[in-house]
C-alpha cells in the first residue's frame, strides 16, 4: 500500500524526533532551510523537464521527490501540514 502526504509527513516528523542514524531526512534537517531550499528548486526543474519531455511516469516519480522536499521545509518551519491546507 503506497503511502500518502499525511503518512510520509507522520513518518518524516518522527525521524525528526528521534534523529535514527543515517537518515537522509535528519541530515537534511541539520542541513538547514538554505540547502533545502536549493534542492527544492531543483526537483521543481526536475520536474518541468520530465514533465515537457520525459512522460508522466518520471513526472509522476519527480513530483513525489518534490514533495517530500517540500514536506522537510515545512518540518524545518515548525509547519504542520494544516498551517498550509488553511491556504488552500
Ligand atoms: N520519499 C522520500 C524521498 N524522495 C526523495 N528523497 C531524497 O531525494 C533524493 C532525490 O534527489 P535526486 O534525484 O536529485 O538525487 P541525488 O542527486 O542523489 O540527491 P542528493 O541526495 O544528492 O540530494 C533521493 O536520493 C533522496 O535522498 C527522499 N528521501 C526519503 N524519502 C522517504 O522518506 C522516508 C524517510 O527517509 P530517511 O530519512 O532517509 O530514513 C522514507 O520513507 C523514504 O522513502
Amino acid at each position: 500500500m503506497s503511502k500518502d502526504f499525511a503518512a510520509l509527513y507522520a513518518e518524516l516528523a518522527e525521524k525528526a524526533r528521534t534523529r535514527p542514524t543515517g537518515s537522509g531526512t535528519v541530515a537534511r534537517l541539520d542541513a538547514g532551510v538554505h540547502e533545502i531550499g536549493k534542492k527544492i528548486v531543483e526537483e521543481a526543474a526536475e520536474v518541468w523537464m520530465a514533465a515537457e519531455y520525459e512522460g508522466r511516469e518520471q513526472a509522476a516519480e519527480e513530483i513525489s521527490q518534490l514533495i517530500y522536499h517540500l514536506q522537510v521545509l515545512m518540518l524545518a518551519l515548525d509547519l504542520a501540514p494544516e498551517d498550509v491546507w488553511r491556504h488552500l
